[in-house]
């Protein structure tokens, strides 16, 4: 039985690690206590697949080792610590475990918000650690009343505002990238304009971190918000800008903090420890059993399928979201593949150009069209090509991709049409699928053959006189070669054209007995 190498980078719960264990078909490598160094240089060369948390970068040096890597399974939400285009290069999968942790992040958001209105850790070493029994020294402020202001409205940033609307806050959202009614219609206010969040007495961000994201928060920002403001950041380092969030802090200006993520981790010589108006968590956000074994079992289940080959749950980097295409687009991309495979055998040179028409509704989704076309065509020139790094393959070796979206065709319901262009010349190839599901092309050089797609063909191109289909049969079953299906199609130049679906593997000898015949004009052969 094929065994498939799983690693597991960082902690994940042990019912995930089990589920790993009993597996089979998985040889399950614990490294989570291995020096980072010696994991990349000594167990990730070897892994098809890895867990990884927030501990382990996906970094450059990462990816240098990683040559036998299927996929990187993030186990949680932010994608940050993985060079994601770094990984699509080399053809590997990044998946994240994107709801799984949501509950846990939002409650710690709460307890954060909560800590720093009653100062609460500083009321609590005061009684417990230096046993000094000071009420006076502790008021605080309640959330009731106060404006929140919510950076982000995705999964966690929502479920922040609709528990802070539960201690009857005002929240007011800013986030671009939803539909506004997600907010109105929970009788909260959305807004465009950032100054309104600085306006506000509390400020959460939920957002990922990006370049647009990273310092959102400045001094320019905290000079503009309201003096006494309170800023939680449960959601990434260096969002809130650390030098302004120190100096806002140090000067009053922010009254509190709530931090539990940093620019740079594990954070225990963070100046912002020094300061007395904050509290912090070293990223304990996914930290409840409950998200652990969400995450943990989601991300193992995530890591054996995808080292299996069976499928890849919320892929990051594949060209298409699968959930998003159509059922009757899926065919279309297999018969493109299959079309870029055959033009590269029939017109065997360096591949210079690939242009990927779609007619017909599949026009839309000619872009993924042109991933599955190019994966096909360059697979004898590359031998590490997929879904995921054909855009970069081509790129690199020079290959110029183009998809193009013609509309409605006239004739057939869908129709595409690859054209390859190589050193040698160009190969045209029109295919279409009827209502009998039968991927079929329809068109080759300007010559209307009609033929399946499918198993040895050849192609015999000659000029159009008497007698040569006779002496093809001929050199064909003279060489034991039997005939499963023939298309003949002529053109205005006194051309023909031959498609002949084999069922046997013709030979060298068996092509060039053909080539050799006087009306000949070329033969090329394809396996598919
Ligand atoms: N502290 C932790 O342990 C912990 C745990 C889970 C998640 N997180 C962090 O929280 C982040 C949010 O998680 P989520 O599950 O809510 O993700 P999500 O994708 O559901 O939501 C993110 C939201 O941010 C919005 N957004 C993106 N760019 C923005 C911008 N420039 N301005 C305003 N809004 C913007 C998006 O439109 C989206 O609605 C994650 O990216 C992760 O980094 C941290
Ligand atoms: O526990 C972790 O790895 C952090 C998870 C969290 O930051 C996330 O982005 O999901």
């Amino acid at each position: 039985m094929q065994k498939y190498t799983v690693v597991v980078c960082d902690h994940i719960h042990e019912a995930g690690l089990k589920m790993l264990q009993d597996d089979e078909a998985i040889n399950f490598v614990m490294a989570a206590d291995v020096d980072k160094k010696e994991l990349v240089e000594k167990i990730i060369p070897t892994a098809d697949v890895a867990i990884t948390r927030s501990s382990t970068d996906v970094d450059s040096f990462f990816l240098e080792h990683a040559d036998n890597m299927k996929a990187i399974v993030r186990a949680g939400v932010g994608v940050d610590n993985v060079d994601i285009p770094g990984c699509s290069k080399k053809g590997i999968i990044v998946m994240n475990v994107p709801t799984a942790n949501t509950i846990a992040a939002v409650e710690l958001t709460m307890t954060h918000m909560l800590s720093c209105m009653r100062m609460f850790p500083y009321s609590h070493d005061h009684l417990k650690n230096q046993r000094i029994w000071k009420r006076e020294k502790w008021y605080g402020y309640e959330l009731k009343g106060k404006k929140l202001g919510v950076i982000g409205f995705g999964n966690i940033g929502s479920r922040v505002a609709k528990r802070a609307k539960a201690f009857e806050m005002d929240i007011v959202a800013y986030d671009p990238y939803i539909d506004p009614a997600k907010v109105t219609d929970l009788d909260m206010t959305y807004t465009k304009n950032f100054d309104d969040i600085l306006a506000c007495d509390v400020i959460t961000i939920h957002t990922p971190k990006n370049k647009e994201t990273i310092g959102i928060i400045g001094e320019e920002e905290i000079a503009k918000m309201k003096d006494g403001v309170v800023l939680v950041n449960c959601a990434r380092g260096d969002l809130y800008n650390e030098d302004a969030l120190y100096n806002g802090l140090k000067s009053g200006k922010i009254r509190f903090a709530g931090i539990d993520v940093f620019g740079k981790e594990p954070a225990i010589n963070n100046k912002l420890l020094d300061l007395d108006n904050i509290v912090v968590s070293p990223h304990l956000g996914a930290n409840t059993y409950e998200s652990q074994y969400n995450i943990g079992t989601q991300a193992a289940g995530n890591a054996i399928e995808a080292a299996k080959g069976i499928s890849y749950p919320n892929a990051l980097n594949l060209p298409i979201d699968e959930s998003k295409i159509p059922e009757f687009v899926k065919p279309f991309l297999e018969m493109g593949q299959k079309i870029g495979f055959m033009a590269s055998q029939i017109n065997k040179s360096k591949i210079v150009s690939i242009r990927v028409k779609g007619q017909g509704e599949i026009g839309n989704y000619v872009d993924s069209l042109a991933t599955f076309v190019t994966v096909g065509a360059m697979s004898h020139s590359s031998e590490t090509i997929n879904y995921v790094n054909a855009d970069f393959v081509a790129k690199e070796k020079g290959v110029d991709v183009e998809p193009v979206n013609l509309g409605d065709s006239a004739v057939y319901k869908n129709l595409i049409t690859v054209k390859l262009t190589t050193n040698e010349g160009t190969t045209t190839i029109s295919a279409t699928i009827f209502d009998d599901g039968v991927q079929r092309i329809v068109s080759i050089d300007g010559f209307d053959n009609e033929v399946a797609i499918k198993g040895d063909m050849i192609l015999f191109k000659n000029s159009d006189v008497p007698g040569v289909i006779g002496s093809v049969g001929t050199i064909l079953s003279n060489n034991s070669v039997n005939i499963s299906d023939f298309s003949l199609a002529r053109n205005e130049n006194k051309e023909a054209l031959a498609v002949i679906l084999v069922d046997n593997v013709v030979s060298d000898k068996t092509l060039e007995e053909l080539a050799s015949l006087e009306a000949c004009k070329s033969v090329s052969y394809a396996r598919l």
